[in-house]
């Protein structure tokens, strides 16, 4: 067992914003807007110039969110995010290297994978939990049914093309963890600082969590 996989994630929230910050200033009021509509995880992906900086900021500024570092796909990547302040980190894909990079950090991991050989592979490294990306694309549903089968070991965060149409019947398969997506934090609504766009957003992702509870 790695000492970075995932077994539970210690944030509650089943629906992971995955987030592209543009101005750092964002970082902290878009934390507490989604924790008022009942998130408490973000996904701040390396995808912005501003990414480690938003990091930093909502690691030091608002400590009852958990401030995973997204799209984390490069080794030296690793030791940036933590010294961020990220406690966990995403990625859409995974090597080799990567994962030992993680592991010698001891950051939390949740490696991206999309075909049984990949679960596999991560498995055997030791990781329970894994992100489904591209999870539409590469099947959805149907996907990750067919993956339970064999695998039913392995537990999943889908992510693309999830969204609040689709949120539930993801959620509700035994092996998908919580689920992560970039409808919750448009572009425009960032940009126009409508925090409370942002908390209904979340507040009706949660809801629809919260259902399946
Ligand atoms: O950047 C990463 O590390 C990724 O994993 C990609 C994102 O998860 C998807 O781009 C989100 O997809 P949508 O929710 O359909 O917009």
């Amino acid at each position: 067992m790695t000492t970075t996989c995932f077994t539970r994630p210690a944030f509650t929230s089943r629906v992971v914003p995955v987030i592209v910050l543009q101005d750092p200033a964002h970082a902290v009021p878009l934390a507490h807007a989604l924790l008022e509509g009942g998130i408490d995880v973000v996904e701040i992906t390396l995808r912005s110039g501003a990414a480690l900086k938003a990091i930093e900021a909502v690691a030091k500024a608002v400590p009852d969110m958990h401030t995973g570092a997204g799209t984390v796909t490069r080794v030296a990547e690793v030791q940036q995010v933590i010294d961020a302040g990220a406690t966990f980190a995403l990625s859409p894909g995974a090597t080799d290297a990567l994962v030992a990079a993680v592991e010698a950090a001891r950051l939390p991991f949740i490696p991206g994978v999309m075909t049984p050989g990949e679960v596999m592979h991560r498995r055997e490294q030791g990781f329970s939990l894994m992100k489904l990306f591209p999870a539409q694309q590469a099947g959805g549903l149907g996907m990750l049914k067919a993956l339970g089968a064999p695998l039913p070991d392995v537990m999943f965060c889908p992510t693309g093309g999830v969204s609040p149409d689709n949120l539930k019947d993801f959620l509700a398969l035994p092996n998908v963890a919580m689920a992560g997506g970039s409808w919750l934090t448009p572009a425009d609504a960032l940009a126009a600082g409508d925090w409370k766009r942002i908390t209904r957003l979340a507040r009706e992702a949660t809801d629809i969590a919260a259902t399946l509870a």
